[in-house]
């Protein structure tokens, strides 16, 4: 995956990549020590315009610490970024309002009211279009008359979001989006996005709610521990992952733990459940020979491809720094 100019973890040249591509966000070997713990260690990640890259982690993964850097919040311990082919720490004020960042934390002024919120960031923007706040308003179903102090988490949320989307920036951050909002506007959300992206605009999305970055991103990018422990395109992610097995036999399921490829099995009765990876003709054939009544091999989704990703290995404390371990 390495060679692949599509990987959004792969060197590209100044402010484009080899396929014309613009690069928006390049971070080689980005190092960020909080004392003595290591919260980030040598993280790669490549977005190029028009492109919605997932960001995706267990909680205290690096992601938060990662945007931060990249938008000069935090000083980085090593390593290099480049927002729009500057460094954000000296040209990062111009780069910087090019990019639109709807933190997960939101605290918004509590005597104003949504729509006075967002007059305010129009007005310090200055690049926000009125045609598309009043859309995405409506869409996302926001009261602008609403004072910020009772707003919901979900009201709060999508006050986020219109001041985003209104923008004309050409980079998106978002940690956490959808977050308190139900299901329906969720849906509204990932529109939202796919809108931006056909416009050129590219997303870089952190969550670690998997089905919200399954839905929207080209590739997904996943952290653990500081370390980035496996890139690519989505269906190479959930490529990775077992499928799902369940078989309903007529009398007591059959011990089929000798067939290659079949693991975690567990049965109940006359049911067999297990998760399967690699050539399926063997795991055909054993279970034919049993002549179950009903069969069901379900494709991976992404919480299943991410389970063993996010799980802590043993090499996980090579993420300290050396200090760490005295
Ligand atoms: N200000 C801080 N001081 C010390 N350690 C910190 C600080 N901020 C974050 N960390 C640590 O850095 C690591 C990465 O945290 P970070 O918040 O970047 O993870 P995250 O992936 O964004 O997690 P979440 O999904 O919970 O927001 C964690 O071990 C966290 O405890």
């Amino acid at each position: 995956m390495d060679d692949d100019p599509t990987d959004p973890g792969a060197p590209s040249p100044g402010d484009s990549s080899p396929g014309g591509r613009t690069a928006v966000v390049e971070i080689r070997g980005l190092v960020k020590d909080y004392g003595r713990v290591r919260a980030l260690n040598g993280i790669d990640l490549t977005v190029h315009a028009g492109e919605v890259v997932g960001f995706l982690g267990p909680n205290g993964a690096g992601k938060s610490t990662t945007i931060r850097c990249l938008l000069d919040l935090l000083r980085p311990t090593g390593g290099t970024m480049r927002l729009f082919g500057r460094d954000p720490r000296t040209g990062g004020v111009e780069a910087r309002r090019r990019v639109s960042y709807v933190p997960g934390e939101l605290r918004l002024p509590p005597r104003s009211t949504a729509g006075e919120i967002l007059d305010s960031v129009a007005r310090l923007r200055g690049d926000c279009d009125p045609a598309r706040r009043a859309d995405v308003t409506e869409r996302l179903g926001l009261d602008p008359h609403k004072a910020a102090k009772g707003l919901s988490t979900g009201n709060r949320r999508k006050v986020a979001l219109v001041s985003a989307f209104m923008s004309r920036a050409d980079l998106l951050v978002f940690d956490e989006p959808t977050s308190g909002l139900d299901p329906l506007l969720q849906q509204v959300f990932r529109d939202l996005v796919r809108e931006a992206k056909a416009r050129g605009t590219a997303v870089l999305l952190s969550s670690h709610v998997l089905a919200e970055v399954q839905r929207t991103a080209d590739h997904a990018v996943v952290l653990r521990q500081g370390r980035i422990v496996a890139r690519g395109t989505v269906d190479d992610l959930r490529g990775n992952a077992a499928q799902r097995v369940e078989a309903v036999f007529p009398g007591t399921a059959p011990d089929l733990g000798a067939v290659p490829g079949l693991a975690d099995i567990r049965t109940d009765g006359r049911r067999l459940r297990a998760r399967f990876t690699g050539d399926p003709a063997p795991l055909l054939d054993a279970l034919a020979r049993h002549r179950p009544t009903s069969v069901e091999i379900a494709e991976p989704d992404l919480d299943d491809a991410f389970r063993d990703l996010y799980t802590p290995h043993a090499d996980d404390t090579a993420a300290r720094p050396p200090e760490a371990h005295a």
